[in-house]
């Protein structure tokens, strides 16, 4: 038996257990802080079963994968390289930053353990192991940062183990990988929360700014309701590349000020086409590098009913919906309705059944 252990079983690693739980020859074992009570986790078929310590977690473990918040990853590495583990354990992590992580593993010995960095790029503004779901990693980049010295056998039973997971396994170095998911994740995440503290301010003394807040509002702002311990630790571990990226996002926000200022209604027109060019090119039907959801759009009349016709036809021809969100709808004018679906399987076979009951498609 190949013993998982798998430290921290929140959102991501719940997820990684249940690509994991229930495979041949591999048996998972869960180690957390919560008060959720062990017997929970197994009776879910999250884990096989639940350690009470770190030390009868690691213990004779194959694979260990650290889940936990970036601030304390730290110290649970510390730890393991202080541990007897069996011969040729390959430690892993999921946290959104390798740079640190890669500098104190490198500098630390293991007795015979092997560690690798990973970060799933694949995740959720929800949170703990009740958001985690066995897909989703399928279809969405899985970064590993092994160092030059990173024995190969240690990185192909890794990335072997990690099929289960159906992501794309990509190598990136670390000090890379911290600049670039600094751009595309966590600068997002910053002008989200920024945002929706700014509207929050004048909601106060007008309560229409929450209500009238539509589409564009809630799409720019998803992110905005990530957990707030494992975000001020990501942000707080990326200080220095966050710093350099704010100061980026000054200046394109002052574009926009000189432009209005201007009335330079050709400045304001090209930003939009360049975005909108650079937008249309990101990978199609993985919402960037980031998730493993498949999501159509059908414009619908708005009239009562509507939600429940579309489900129960997707019901009766068995096709599973994840998710349903009516954009926009106001009286008279169509509205537009995101379906959201885990499989690529479903979604064609939603689209077929939709364009014969006359509901054509976009994405
Ligand atoms: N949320 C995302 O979208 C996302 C995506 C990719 C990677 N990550 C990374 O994954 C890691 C976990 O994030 P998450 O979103 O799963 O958070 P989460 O809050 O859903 O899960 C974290 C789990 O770790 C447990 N925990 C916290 N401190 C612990 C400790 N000291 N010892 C043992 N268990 C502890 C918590 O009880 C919880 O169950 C973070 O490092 C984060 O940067 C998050
Ligand atoms: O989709 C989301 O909600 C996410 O926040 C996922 C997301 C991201 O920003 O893309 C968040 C953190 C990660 O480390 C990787 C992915």
């Amino acid at each position: 038996m190949t013993k998982i252990a798998i430290f921290g079983v929140g959102l991501i690693g719940g997820s990684l257990a249940l690509c994991f739980t229930g495979k041949p020859g591999l048996t998972v074992v869960g180690y957390d802080l919560r008060e959720l009570s062990a017997a929970k986790y197994v009776e879910r078929g999250v884990v096989d079963s639940m350690a009470a310590s770190l030390h009868e977690a690691a213990e004779d473990a194959d694979f260990i994968f650290l889940c936990v918040p970036v601030g304390v990853l730290g110290q649970y590495v510390e730890e393991l390289s202080r541990m007897k583990l069996k011969p040729g354990c390959v430690i892993t992590d999921v946290g959104s930053t390798k740079g640190s992580v890669a500098a104190l593993a490198a500098q630390l010995r293991f007795s015979e353990a092997i560690f690798i960095g990973g970060h799933p790029m694949a995740g959720s503004e929800r949170s703990g192991v009740e958001a985690a779901s066995s897909y989703l990693f399928e279809n969405a980049f899985y970064v590993l940062t092994p160092q030059p010295n990173t024995p190969q056998e240690a990185i192909d039973s890794l990335s072997e183990l990690l099929k289960y997971t159906k992501a794309n396994i990509v190598h990136v170095e670390p000090e890379i990988h911290d600049e670039i998911v600094g751009a595309i994740s966590h600068l997002p995440h910053i002008i989200a929360v920024a945002l929706v503290n700014q509207i929050r301010q004048y909601n106060e003394d007008n309560p229409l700014y929450s209500i009238l807040a539509a589409g564009g509002f809630r799409d720019i702002t998803r992110i905005a309701s990530s957990d707030s311990l494992v975000w001020r630790d990501i942000l707080i571990n990326n200080k220095q590349v966050l710093l350099k990226l704010l100061s980026g996002w000054a200046e394109e926000t002052q574009k926009f000020v000189h432009m209005l200022e201007e009335e330079d209604g050709e400045g304001v027109r090209q930003a939009f086409q360049t975005a909108g060019q650079f937008r249309s090119q990101l990978p199609e039907r993985r919402k960037g590098m980031i998730h493993a959801i498949y999501e159509c759009y059908i414009d619908v009349p708005d009239h009562p009913g509507i939600i429940g016709k579309i489900t129960t036809e997707l019901g009766n021809a068995r096709i599973n919906l994840s998710n349903i969100q009516i954009i926009e709808s106001r009286e008279d004018v169509p509205g537009i309705m995101r379906l959201s679906f885990r499989k690529q399987e479903d979604l064609d076979q939603a689209v077929e059944k939709l364009a014969e009951i006359g509901y054509p498609v976009h994405f």
